[in-house]
């Protein structure tokens, strides 16, 4: 990097007889800056008198430098600019170091201790940058410092009056910052602990011997160069270190609960928690940042008391990202082995998408009390007396992204007298950046809370749908993994029912069950690749119930039926023969037929598939890119295979180039490329990126790496087919 100079600027230094000010006056005066060496020649309370100014000045001029000594207070700090406007015309930058100490505790402190202290840092920088300021102004630069201390932004025993002066100069800074930016004044504080006469004997020698002030001239240098860009920062420096401090500003919480109640006392006592909580607090750049911000607040608090005033609701917030998505997916049987799943599981995949389901989560209000302080009284609902019942959720706005934060009412809309048992149905608004997304409703299953006189049914409630009556149109079967429910844990649901064998037998259960959702996920996985080509954006709504629980390790048969633009679907254990989900459906903005396989070993595929029309294309491809194939130079062999037998070998001798029907007519197979026919066919259909196909396929090297990844560009123009 070029050398950072200062040739033509002229800079004043106050306090520059010794410590930091002194190293601060050497380098610019060592990078070309003529200096003004400013110092009022006293002890570190503001007495006695020397010419340690004189002796920097030397040192400067005898390094080939310009400077001039300086002897005024800074509380007469025109004096000092008009030293540096009669000997060198100009002033370009203005370094506020001067300061003195008179530390007492406050019980002790006298006016005139905090009257000096004041004059001289607060004062003083006042004194010497209004000075200065107009030259600034009218030149359209200029480079202003002051200095602030960890004593002023944190507080320090005895230090009363200096941390108050100190603080001072931070917000002197933040406004004269806005006040100078149309002009090209840049104004910054330097938070710095060095060794000077300041601290001489209050740090611990070898400290004090470590804290040299050239540590940190270097970063006030760089602060006040012209390259510099930043205005308004507090840069903490010390032992070659530095730092930026800002102030954060927390979320806050309205002070009431309706907007037309009184805020007393009380409620500010209610809200404190939420007052002082710091989760996601924010840096606000300008005031009128801290006005919008609070006008925006109080918008959304009218906003959620409108609702709220309807039905006691409960408001949370749902953050997720791309590795949240995946570990969904493992938790609901998505797999490497399928290459279809591959772009819910790989978060740099071309097309990385949510599964559609996972925005369940964002509207379950687990931590939420919302079902236990909406049940009747005399009756509770606990983790260890409720069973998920039945789910809904429905797109409105537009298909949310791979990653996110959500804003979700949850309330409860009916609780439903069962007889043995209530229902509470619980409704949920999923919200991003204030738009809705989707809305889901839970049913849940209270057990043992019934009896207690409310209605049986709810006009409120989503039904399920009865399937209809013929043999399923499709059918795809996948085994849980004994670990399903631990994996699918991970996605933020806790209960204990699902991986505690105590909780899960003192609820009446063998062992723990799955979770409602994940087989629900497992189901609707299989429903997407079938009928929706794995896009999860063409969803519109899910509905299910959960008629019987699942366990870790059963087989999931996914039964579906397609009316227009609806599959139903239901859902049975291959074990016992038991449905475990009933009555359920997946609305569709466009359905299509015979997709993806979902599972990595289907029962049944759907529809035959057509190889040797294929081969016919594929081979037709290879002539076309003749040139290519020849560059690749390389014998493959696929293996076509049908539920897991291979059936047929084709072999793609791309030296000649050729496809062939069998086994290779002459040398050997460089690469040999297992895809199943059902891999083939998406390839084929351009519904499945070939490379992830080519991952997924077991490739055996024969050849060379190289050799394989050159067959990739081949194969994507193949999809084009
Ligand atoms: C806000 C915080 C949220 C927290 C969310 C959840 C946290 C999760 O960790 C919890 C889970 O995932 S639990 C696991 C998934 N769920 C299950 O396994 C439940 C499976 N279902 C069952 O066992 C029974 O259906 C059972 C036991 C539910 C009902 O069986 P029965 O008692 O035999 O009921 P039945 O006699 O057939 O019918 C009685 C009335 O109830 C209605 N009903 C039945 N099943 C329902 C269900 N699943 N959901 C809603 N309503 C249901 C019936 O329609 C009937 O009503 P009516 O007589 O008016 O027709």
């Amino acid at each position: 990097m070029d050398q950072l100079r200062f040739d033509g600027r002229v800079a004043v230094v106050t306090g520059a007889g010794g410590g930091l000010g002194k190293a601060y006056a050497l380098l610019l005066g060592s990078r070309g800056a003529k200096v003004v060496v400013n110092d009022l020649g006293s002890g570190r309370d503001g007495s006695g008198k020397s010419n340690f100014a004189d002796a920097v000045v030397k040192e400067i001029k005898d390094k080939g430098g310009v400077a001039v000594a300086d002897y005024n207070s800074v509380v007469e700090g025109e004096k000092i600019i008009k030293t540096a406007i009669d000997n060198f015309g100009r002033i370009d930058i203005l370094i506020n170091n001067a300061g003195i100490l008179r530390d007492k505790s406050f019980t002790k402190m006298s006016e005139q201790d905090w009257d000096l202290i004041h004059a001289v840092h607060l004062k003083g920088a006042f004194k010497t940058t209004h000075a200065a300021w107009e030259t600034f102004r009218k030149q359209k630069y200029g480079r202003i410092i002051m200095t602030s201390s960890n004593a002023g932004l944190f507080g320090n025993f005895g230090q009363a009056n200096y941390s108050a002066a100190k603080l001072g100069l931070v917000g002197l800074a933040n406004t004269l910052a806005l006040e100078g930016a149309k002009y090209n004044i840049k104004v910054n504080t330097i938070v710095p602990t060095a060794a000077s006469r300041l601290t001489e004997d209050i740090l611990p020698p070898e400290m004090f011997q470590a804290m040299k002030p050239e540590l940190i001239a270097p970063v006030v240098a760089y602060m006040v160069h012209e390259s510099f860009e930043d205005s308004g920062a507090v840069i903490d420096s010390t032992l070659g270190f530095a730092t930026k401090t800002h102030l954060v500003r927390s979320n806050g919480a309205p002070l009431k609960k309706k907007p037309s109640d009184e805020v007393t006392i009380e409620s500010v006592k209610e809200s404190w928690s939420k007052v002082v909580n710091m989760n996601g607090a924010k840096h606000l750049q300008k005031i009128a940042d801290v006005t919008l911000d609070l006008v925006d607040k109080l918008q959304e608090f009218e906003e959620r008391s409108k609702l709220d005033s309807e039905r006691d609701s409960y408001w949370t917030t749902y953050a997720y990202n791309a590795k949240d998505l995946v570990i969904y997916a493992l938790g609901v049987g998505a797999s490497v082995s399928n290459a279809s799943d591959l772009k819910f599981l790989y978060e740099s995949h071309e097309e990385f998408s949510p599964l559609p389901t996972f925005f369940i989560l964002a509207g379950m209000c687990m931590e939420a009390p919302v079902v236990q302080n909406a049940m009747p009284p005399g009756k509770h609902a606990d983790f260890t007396n409720i069973l998920h019942g039945e789910q809904y959720i429905e797109f409105v706005g537009d298909f949310p992204g791979t990653e996110g934060a959500f804003t979700t009412r949850c309330y409860v809309v009916d609780i439903l007298d069962k007889g043995s048992s209530a229902v509470a149905i619980v409704n949920s608004e999923i919200y991003q950046n204030k738009q809705l997304i989707c809305r889901t409703q839970q049913h849940i299953f209270v057990l043992g809370q019934g009896g207690f006189g409310g209605p049986r049914n709810s006009k409120l409630a989503v039904g399920v749908e009865n399937a209809p009556k013929r043999a399923p149109d499709a059918v795809v079967e996948q085994r849980t993994a004994e670990d399903q429910a631990a994996v699918y844990r991970m996605s933020g649901d806790l209960n204990p029912l699902h991986i505690d064998p105590n909780v899960a037998t003192a609820s009446g259960h063998q062992k723990p069950i799955l979770h409602g959702l994940a087989s629900l996920g497992f189901s609707a996985r299989h429903v997407l690749a079938k009928y929706s080509n794995n896009d999860a954006s063409n969803v519109k709504a899910l509905k299910a119930r959960f008629v019987k629980p699942v366990l870790p390790g059963q087989t999931l048969v996914t039964e579906m039926w397609v009316e227009g633009n609806r599959v139903h679907f239901q859902t049975k254990v291959k074990e016992s023969g038991n449905a475990v989900i009933a009555g359920a459906y997946m609305d569709l903005k466009k359905v299509s037929s015979g997709g993806a396989p979902a599972a990595a070993a289907p029962a049944s595929s759907g529809g035959a598939l057509k190889s040797d029309a294929l081969f016919a294309k594929i081979q037709e491809e290879v002539k076309k890119n003749a040139a290519k194939a020849k560059a690749v130079n390389g014998v493959f062999v696929y293996n076509i295979t049908e539920n897991g037998k291979n059936v047929k070998q084709w072999t793609l001798d791309l030296k000649t180039p050729e496809v062939y029907n069998g086994a290779p007519k002459s040398g050997k197979a460089d690469t040999t490329m297992t895809i199943s026919d059902e891999d083939l066919v998406q390839v084929a259909a351009g519904t499945l990126n070939p490379q992830v196909a080519y991952m997924k396929g077991k490739l055996k090297i024969a050849g060379n790496l190289m050799l394989a990844q050159k067959l990739g560009p081949l194969l994507k123009s193949e999809a084009k087919m």
